[in-house]
């Protein structure tokens, strides 16, 4: 009979890998001296000391060998938010997430770490200070955020210390810094076409920004806590920057960075919020005529004028979390990272 081999404490895999937060995890656990496979259904990189596994996360026997001898699974793939498809957040957050379980037990995995969000408990209305016991959202604002609430509550409630299997969710919120496809890229782009020049509310609303080097290392403290007889086993925790800062501040910063003017004129909530659900109404009933993607959705709206920050208290307590980068350095290593965005570039 073949011997098993224990799993090293210290071979890992990274689902999602190839993805703007996966790839920083990928870097950070390199040098810290772990050894990483990647598994993503798409490879946008190559470096020493990673395997690359191409495959769809739904497909068991395509995780299987990624997952071979690795005791550690850090699970952060998803489609991104802006594709909008119901369907396939369906498919990959909740389906693939329940393969991913089943693929973890099989392979004989000790540790499953989740990154999931914090707008699981968001439906468009303030939260100041947010802790993790609040509920998740009953209206949730997209279908995103919809299957990440599914695929939450399946990883913690996989969490079992009898058979060894212990999960852990990481809840980070507003995620930015070098090589992110999505919040500057936007941003950039909606300057460039002359619409970032209003403030919607009064500009006074806090949101809280995570520079990614701070949600890796929260991953990695999680990781490195999770044994059986520690608090943090089954558990959601917030990560962030633990600065909220106004959002509209912080979209002026990275504006003014890149050479751009910041948005000055002030619209009321309300009225702009009621044009956004109007433009998506049509949008939806003329899509079988003409297709078009409006930049002003109820869900950016909701997250351009509410509050939306959390409480890091129980990530402190539990793994001794502080974030390793403030929200200054963040910016301003972002800002650099981004020449090809600049003004007039
Ligand atoms: N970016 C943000 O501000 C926030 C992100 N998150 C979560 O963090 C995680 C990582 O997000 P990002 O790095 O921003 O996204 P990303 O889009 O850069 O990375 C996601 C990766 O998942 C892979 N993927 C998608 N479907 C797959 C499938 N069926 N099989 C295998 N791989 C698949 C993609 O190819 C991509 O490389 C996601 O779970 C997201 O929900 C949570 C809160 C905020
Ligand atoms: C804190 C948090 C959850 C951030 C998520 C990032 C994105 C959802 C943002 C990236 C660019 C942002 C953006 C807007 C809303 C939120 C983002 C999409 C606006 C559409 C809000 C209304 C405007 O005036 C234009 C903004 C463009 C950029």
């Amino acid at each position: 009979m073949a011997t098993r081999i224990r799993p090293s404490s210290k071979r890992c895999a990274v689902i999602g890998g190839s993805g703007f937060l996966g790839r920083h995890l990928v870097e950070k656990l390199l040098d810290r001296g772990y050894s990483v496979a990647v598994f993503d259904i798409r490879q946008s990189y190559e470096v020493p000391g990673v395997t690359f596994h191409q495959g769809d996360l739904c497909d068991q026997q395509a995780l299987l060998p990624a997952l071979k001898d690795v005791s550690l699974v850090f699970h952060c793939a998803s489609p991104a938010p802006a594709s909008d498809d119901r369907a396939l957040f369906e498919r990959v957050n909740i389906q693939g997430t329940q393969t991913v379980i089943k693929a973890c037990i099989e392979a004989r995995v000790q540790k499953l770490v989740l990154t999931s969000s914090a707008s699981v408990v968001f439906e468009g209305t303030d939260i100041k200070n947010g802790r993790e016991d609040l509920p998740y959202a009953k209206k949730p604002i997209d279908y995103y955020t919809q299957t990440k609430i599914v695929q939450e509550k399946l990883v913690l409630e996989a969490c079992d210390k009898q058979k060894g299997f212990l999960t852990v969710a990481i809840r980070p919120h507003g995620i930015f810094g070098p090589r992110d496809p999505q919040l500057v890229p936007i941003l950039v782009d909606t300057a460039r076409r002359g619409k970032m020049k209003f403030i919607i509310g009064d500009g006074s609303n806090l949101v809280d920004f995570t520079f990614v080097e701070n949600v890796v290392h929260g991953h990695i403290l999680a990781a490195e806590h999770l044994r059986t007889d520690s608090p943090i086993c089954g558990k959601p925790y917030h990560i962030t920057n633990d600065e909220p800062i106004r959002f509209w501040d912080f979209m002026s910063e990275v504006l003014v960075g890149l050479g751009y003017a910041a948005p000055r004129y002030h619209l009321p909530y309300a009225l702009v919020y009621g044009l956004a659900l109007l433009l998506w109404l049509l949008s939806l009933i003329l899509r079988p005529l003409v297709s078009f993607k409006p930049t002003f959705t109820p869900m950016r709206v909701a997250l351009a004028g509410t509050h939306h920050y959390y409480s890091c208290e129980r990530a402190k307590e539990d793994m001794g979390y502080k974030p390793v980068v403030s929200l200054k350095e963040g910016i301003e290593r972002t800002v650099k990272s981004y020449p090809h965005l600049r003004h007039g570039a």
